[in-house]
């Protein structure tokens, strides 16, 4: 007698061969529709058994996401909306994306210690030393910032934020940085600097109140532009990295946000700010480091042997051009996707004028390091770099009473004050 497994999954050829000898028809028709209504049974229960499986995963993948979301409940919201709180007469509530970075961190100090409203959002991604970012995060919390965990791309975070507090304005600082890495990592350029930014806008544009927005464009934007200083004017339809051309595509996503939706918009150049609590990943920081450990630094050299050279511009006056940007903006126009009217859309070259070369900008640091750096001078690679840039300020000074005041041996001697206080002489970090 075959056991009920044989019946089911015959193992050998011819299991189910009707023996004409010793039964009779109706029997073998028996057999046949027995076996194959077994067969069916355990078919369903083998389906229901996979079904119940995939919905016990999925409900553990909820669960999962739901427990270690770093965001949402009671306390959570209350956080948000104390640390929105005005405490000025004619003061804002301000979102401040990238708001661990170095911009988004000093931005967002300033605008507290004036009585603004203030609300962090980051996602502390590992493009550089995220303990450096998670410092600046407990800096600001010391100072009354809430800084959210989370992305720019996670639209039901940003529609949440803007539903529990009306924002007078976002300052979107958000993005991924640094000129040389998009050869390494291109996406990651397309999913902050572009599919982020689309994702703000559409909550924005959608919000009511909608909020004014301020963002952080760059000087890359000009390419290899040569007419100088680079005014706002000038042609900016030649990026040399892909970090320029999504700076440049922001600036007309943003264009057609403002056109459709009533938008209040100030894109910012930013000339390669510099200052304390700075990016790892720039040159003048990782200059410092490798000085002090005794490392060598490698100096490019542009075409025919001549100095690369950069508008540097320190922390301190960038902050100033975010808030004067910020105080000038003008409301949105729009409410929950509709226009009503015209807004403003506005784009400033925030520089500091005087372009300073790269080893100029070693020569200071080994200055105040009291240390001789130890260089490789080489030929600029092909990887997207500018061989200089300079900002002309003229608009901004007039639109946003931006004047910088602090030049680079200043400026590099706080940094420089602080890279100590922070790392120590001997660190090894980061
Ligand atoms: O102005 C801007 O918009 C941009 O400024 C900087 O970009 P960059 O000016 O290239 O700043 P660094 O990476 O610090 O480079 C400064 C200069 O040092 C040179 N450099 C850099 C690294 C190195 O190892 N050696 C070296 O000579 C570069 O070629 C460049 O001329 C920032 O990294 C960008 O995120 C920002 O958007």
């Amino acid at each position: 007698m075959p056991t009920l497994d044989e019946e089911l999954f015959p193992s050998t050829p011819g299991k189910f061969k009707i023996d004409h000898r010793s039964y009779g028809i109706n029997r073998q028709f028996y057999r046949f529709f027995a076996s194959t209504s077994t067969m069916f049974l355990w078919a369903l229960f083998l389906i229901a058994l996979t079904v119940s499986y995939l919905s016990f995963q999925s409900f553990v993948d909820s669960s999962t996401r739901y427990l270690s979301a770093s965001w949402g409940g009671l306390q959570w919201e209350k956080q948000v909306r104390t640390s929105a709180e005005i405490h000025r007469a004619g003061g804002m509530s301000v979102l401040v994306t990238g708001a661990s970075g170095f911009v988004g961190t000093h931005v967002s100090l300033a605008l507290k210690r004036r009585g603004d409203g203030v609300v962090g959002l980051d996602n502390f991604n590992n493009y550089y030393d995220p303990s450096l970012k998670k410092a600046r995060k407990a800096l600001v919390n010391r100072h009354g910032v809430f800084v959210v965990e989370g992305d720019v791309n996670d639209a039901r975070l940003l529609d949440k934020l803007l539903d529990i507090v009306a924002f007078t304005h976002v300052m979107h600082l958000a993005a991924q940085a640094g000129v040389r890495y998009a050869m390494e990592n291109p996406n990651s350029y397309v999913h902050s600097n572009i599919a982020g930014l689309v994702t703000l806008l559409e909550a924005c544009k959608s919000a009511n109140p909608q909020p004014a927005i301020v963002w952080a464009s760059s000087s890359s934007v000009y390419g290899l532009n040569e007419k100088v200083p680079f005014s706002e004017l000038d042609r900016t339809d030649q990026p040399a990295s892909l970090y320029a051309a999504t700076k440049k595509a922001g600036e007309e996503i943003t264009h057609t946000y403002n056109h459709i939706y009533g938008l209040s918009i100030t894109g910012l150049r930013f000339f390669t700010v510099y200052g304390p609590w700075g990016r790892p990943d720039m040159a003048y920081f990782s200059f410092t480091r490798n000085i002090l450990q005794g490392k060598p630094i490698t100096v490019y050299r542009g075409k025919n042997k001549v100095d690369l050279a950069r508008d540097f511009t320190y922390i301190d006056d960038i902050v100033k051009g975010c808030l004067g940007s910020l105080d000038t903006s003008g409301k949105s126009t729009g409410s929950g996707g509709r226009k009503k009217g015209p807004a403003a859309y506005r784009i400033f070259n925030l520089g500091n004028t005087s372009p300073v070369t790269v080893p100029a900008l070693v020569r200071i640091l080994e200055e105040h390091l009291k240390t001789k750096a130890k260089k490789n001078i080489l030929d600029m690679p092909g990887n997207g770099d500018v061989p200089f840039t300079h900002a002309n300020i003229s608009s901004a000074r007039v639109e946003l009473g931006y004047k910088p005041t602090t030049d680079l041996r200043t400026g590099l001697k706080k940094f420089v004050r602080w890279y100590l206080s922070y790392y120590g002489y001997d660190a090894v970090q980061p």
